[in-house]
């Protein structure tokens, strides 16, 4: 077997080999490389390009998104019963996925390997020491990116608690693998054990250890949680939950806050915690006025871009081109952003956002909820998604997605529920929902809010300057919305009066309120009837 080290201080490679994870007769390995011998290794293979300012240029062919309908927990005595088991959490027998193991390991045999080891989770007390084995150095490049690095002298005895096996051109059969399709992302959450497969799309390999974190803390009494965080001047914490292409990367990258994370983070007795150590910013048509810490990392050494086009012979970078893709993505290591908490870890939150990208037009743009409210929209997860890129359509769909994560929560909902309300009510954190999608009308009349305004309402709300001001109660959800704000206009904070249209708005906030009724119904019999009858409101 030949070994290739990286550089000399980064060359540290356990004694805990890959053979443990059932990688016999192995090729080339390749133990914790730097970005620049990372950046090598893919130019070399043809799977990349650097680009103007130094980012690395990859594209993911067929899947540019994730692909929930391919991913399987292993059903199991532990996880038989521990399991929110349904179109989310599909299950995979023991036998299924032993011979997927079996294969991927033989496909991994005699290739090159890229491994990294790695921490998720900042504080110690909860952290996981995650091993990720690839075949892609840049996809090795994104998992030390996106997740924390240990110190040389912590690799020396690096033991893994979970252990992903990325084969992202090995395509399964699902006749002989039992898969849904050539894509798989198959977790065994009692071993730690991914598979991941048939996918160049690299945000599997976060997310996965994401399900992880979020089946292993409730126990530990901590609160997993898909939200950003940032901490303020005098040190107050504000979590931003939201699905995505809501907002939680760009409005917590705010110039005038300390960033915690963009993406995933705990909630223990002592504070909020990320769990990973480096950002995954959606960059499509980024603007350097709206968002300028994001773009800058775009242009720099280091970074990730994933499907973003470039002129082949400036290499200059092309955000407004979606040729490739919509969701074209930045990754890049957290401290790419000037103003972050280099600890990953911040006090006890005292303001809890909800993010929504409400297509239809009809939330209010910032609202304060009750703790009932808050229950009922955590439950909800609701956010709108704009149907399709063809012309013409411009109808919104709605999505409620639990918890604002639902592809990520392998427990039940209400787990989850009950922790958000006792450490919300321990700690008296205030709860905003705030629509970050259109006003004026829906999708196709009017248009998207403007950052600046979403910034100065949160600002506002975060600061303590709503505090004192009068609300007026929105008639179809109940939601109490601050009759003015510093810096926003205020025909802006009723969605009402934006609309030119007062019947068509009725008309369209009436039938969301419906589609909140009827997707709520499952959860009706596990809430109080408060919770229960939070989120509508009949004036
Ligand atoms: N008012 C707004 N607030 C937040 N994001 C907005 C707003 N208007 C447009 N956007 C765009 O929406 C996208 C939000 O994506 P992102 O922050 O990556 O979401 P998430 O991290 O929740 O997936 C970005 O492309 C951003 O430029
Ligand atoms: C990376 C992802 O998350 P988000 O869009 O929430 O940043 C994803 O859903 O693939
Ligand atoms: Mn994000």
């Amino acid at each position: 077997m030949e070994e290739i080290l990286g550089t000399e201080k980064l060359s540290t490679r356990s004694a805990f080999g890959l053979g443990t994870h059932g990688i016999v007769n192995s090729g080339p390995q390749y133990w914790n490389l730097g970005a620049e011998a990372l950046y090598e290794a893919t130019v070399r293979q043809g799977l990349g390009v650097v680009t103007k300012g130094g980012a690395l240029a990859c594209e993911t062919g067929k899947y540019t998104g994730r692909s929930p309908n391919d991913k399987f927990i292993l059903e199991e005595p532990n996880t038989k019963d521990s399991i929110w088991w349904g179109k989310v959490n599909k299950p995979v027998d023991q036998d299924r996925f032993d011979r997927l193991h079996a294969m991927t390991a033989v496909y991994l045999q005699n290739r090159d390997l890229y491994v990294q080891d790695l921490y998720a989770g900042a504080d110690p007390a909860h952290r996981i020491k995650v091993r990720v084995v690839s075949e892609s150095p840049w996809h090795a490049l994104f998992a030390r990116n996106m997740f924390i690095r240990p110190s040389v002298e912590d690799l020396a005895d690096f033991v893994p608690d979970a252990t992903i096996l990325h084969a992202p051109y090995m395509n399964a059969v699902p006749e002989r693998d039992g898969t849904n399709s050539e894509c798989f992302v198959f977790c065994d959450l009692n071993q730690r054990l991914v598979l991941i497969g048939g996918t160049q799309y690299a945000g599997e390999i976060k997310k996965s250890v994401f399900s992880l974190m979020n089946y292993i803390l409730p126990e530990k009494g901590v609160l997993p949680m898909h939200c950003s965080a940032n901490i303020g001047a005098n040190g107050d914490v504000a979590v931003f939950f939201g699905l995505s292409g809501t907002g939680k990367t760009t409005l917590s990258a705010d110039g005038s806050r300390t960033l915690i994370g963009d993406d995933e983070h705990g909630w223990s007795d002592n504070g909020v915690f990320n769990f990973e150590g480096g950002c995954y910013a959606k960059v499509i048509n980024l603007s350097q006025e709206a968002e300028p810490e994001i773009f800058a990392t775009t242009r720099r050494f280091g970074t990730i871009l994933e499907n973003v086009v470039y002129d082949p012979y400036t290499r200059e970078v092309d955000l407004f081109d979606g040729s490739l893709a919509e969701n074209t993505r930045a990754s890049y290591p957290i401290d790419f952003i000037p103003n972050v908490e280099p600890t990953g870890m911040g006090g006890l939150p005292q303001n809890i956002v909800m993010l929504t990208a409400d297509a239809f037009g009809v939330l209010p743009p910032i609202s304060e909820l009750t703790p009932e409210q808050a229950m009922y929209h955590f439950l909800s997860g609701y956010t709108a998604r704009v149907a399709g890129t063809e012309r013409g359509v411009t109808e919104p769909q709605a999505t409620f997605s639990t918890c604002f994560g639902a592809p990520f929560m392998p427990r039940h909902p209400t787990v989850y529920a009950k922790m958000l309300g006792e450490k919300m009510a321990k700690t008296g954190a205030r709860c905003w929902l705030v629509n970050t999608g259109w006003s004026g009308g829906q999708y196709g009349v009017g248009k998207r809010m403007s950052i600046q305004y979403t910034r100065a309402m949160l600002r506002a709300a975060i600061e303590g300057k709503l505090a004192s001001i009068g609300r007026v109660q929105d008639p179809n959800f109940g939601l109490l919305i601050p009759e003015n704000c510093p810096d926003v206009p205020s025909d802006v904070l009723q969605p009402k009066t934006t609309w030119s249209d007062g019947s068509a708005y009725d008309a369209t906030a009436h039938n969301l309120r419906g589609l909140f009724q009827s997707n709520f119904k499952q959860f009706e019999s596990e809430v109080s009837d408060d919770i229960k009858q939070a989120g509508i409101y009949a004036a």
